[in-house]
């Protein structure tokens, strides 16, 4: 096939690997997750089980699942020169780009380096899904000259993340809404942060290196950098009605709306909205506050009726994450250290059937003849 005829701008369409980990099947209206859906495990699985059902195949017995609790609640700690190292960051750094940093010291600590064993990089995404939140809570702590937030090992898994992010331990609500949020954020198939991360592993890179290339994907706004977007946007209105005008007005000036679109459901809702939709409802009535709740829906009739256009995840998780008194900036960071199964899963598909990426162009530049 000539290669303009193979051409789809921003690889649209084009199927880039073969993997038994995740799949949008939009004609059934489902997110595969290894055999299961989604939707249907963000209801009746916490995250710990969607973590080993992507890194074990299988969701876990009770057994399995206190084990891998110990298992990531033992590896809590991360070295102490992570934290020195935030301490010398200027306190402007995004908690993005500080959680790539510590990422990347991480990498100096893995003294098995160069083993891609599909058991060792197994245990390097227990290390990092263990020691991520202790990353995330402290970046932004030490960043604003706050005082270093020691993991609780007492406290489930999601519990102790929120814990050691807003200092207070949360209610049974806020733990398990946090948690939900996790499940949904864990895997989404070859969003642009998980096709970098394959891309990265594919030339036999190490994990900790695609990882971080993942964290620089996400960051963006057409990605996950959209849910801090999200935020930032509904505070600088205070009724749906101001919403409303706010969204008309970046509409007329050919904005593009944070929170809505998406490659794969662009005219239909990301059902994962729908789950954090109803998370928010549920806080907004045990706070008696539904004033984000009422702008959010105010702005998805808008946007639907000028624009045929639908929430995504970012949508609702960020007045969720607002309602659990997340700080913006560890909105993005979050939803990688969810994600980081779903991409340390994807580098262990890689090394173990890789064939390195490296596609063509369609050149459009001049050709000339030297005399
Ligand atoms: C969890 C996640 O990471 S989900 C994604 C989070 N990102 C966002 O919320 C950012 C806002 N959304 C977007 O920019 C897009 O919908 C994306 C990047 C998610 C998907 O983009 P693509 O598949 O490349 O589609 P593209 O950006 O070309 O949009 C197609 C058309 O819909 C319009 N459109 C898509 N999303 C939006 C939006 N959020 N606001 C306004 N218009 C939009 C585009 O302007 C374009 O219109 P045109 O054909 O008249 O030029
Ligand atoms: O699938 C995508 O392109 C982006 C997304 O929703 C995600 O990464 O969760």
């Amino acid at each position: 096939m000539a290669i303009e005829q193979s051409y789809y701008p921003g690889l649209d369409g084009v199927i880039a690997a073969e993997t038994d980990l995740s799949f949008l099947d939009t004609e059934q209206g489902e997110i595969v997750i290894h055999g299961y859906d989604l939707i249907e495990l963000s209801k009746s699985h916490g995250y710990l089980d969607i973590v080993h059902l992507l890194l074990q195949g299988t969701l876990p017995t009770s057994t399995e699942r206190t084990d891998l609790a110990k298992r990531l609640s033992d590896s809590y700690d991360v070295p102490e020169v992570i934290l020195d190292v935030f301490k010398l960051l200027p306190a402007s750094t995004h908690p993005m780009d500080a959680l790539r940093t510590g990422i990347s010291v991480l990498a100096s600590y893995d003294h098995d380096l160069l083993n891609r064993d599909p058991e060792v990089n197994r245990e390097r995404g227990y290390q990092l899904l263990a020691k991520l939140p202790t990353i995330v809570a402290n970046s932004y702590r030490v960043l604003e000259g706050k005082d270093v937030m020691r993991p609780k090992e007492s406290l489930s898994y999601s519990a102790n993340f929120l814990y050691m992010i807003t200092g207070k331990e949360p209610t049974e609500l806020e733990e398990r809404v946090f948690d939900q949020s996790l499940v949904l954020y864990s895997e989404h198939e070859m969003p642009n942060s998980t096709f970098t991360a394959r891309v990265i592993a594919s030339t036999l890179s190490d994990m900790y290196g695609a990882l971080t290339g993942a964290v620089a994907s996400l960051k963006g706004h057409l990605h996950g950098g959209a849910n801090e977007a999200v935020m930032y946007m509904l505070l600088d209105a205070n009724t749906p009605e101001e919403f409303e005008t706010l969204l008309a007005n970046k509409l007329k000036q050919k904005e593009k709306i944070m929170g809505f679109g998406h490659r794969v459901y662009m005219k239909k809702m990301d059902p994962r909205a729908q789950i954090m939709k109803e998370a928010l409802a549920e806080l907004s009535v045990a706070a008696g506050d539904d004033r984000l709740l009422r702008m959010c829906e105010a702005g998805e009739a808008l946007i639907a009726k000028e624009k045929g256009l639908y929430p995504n995840l970012d949508y609702y998780a960020a007045p969720v994450y607002w309602m659990l008194g997340i700080p913006i900036g560890l909105y993005t960071p979050i939803f990688l250290s969810s994600r980081t199964v779903g991409l340390s899963a994807h580098v262990i598909e890689q090394h173990e059937n890789n064939k390195l990426f490296r596609p063509r162009v369609k050149y459009t530049g001049p050709r000339h003849t030297i005399k």
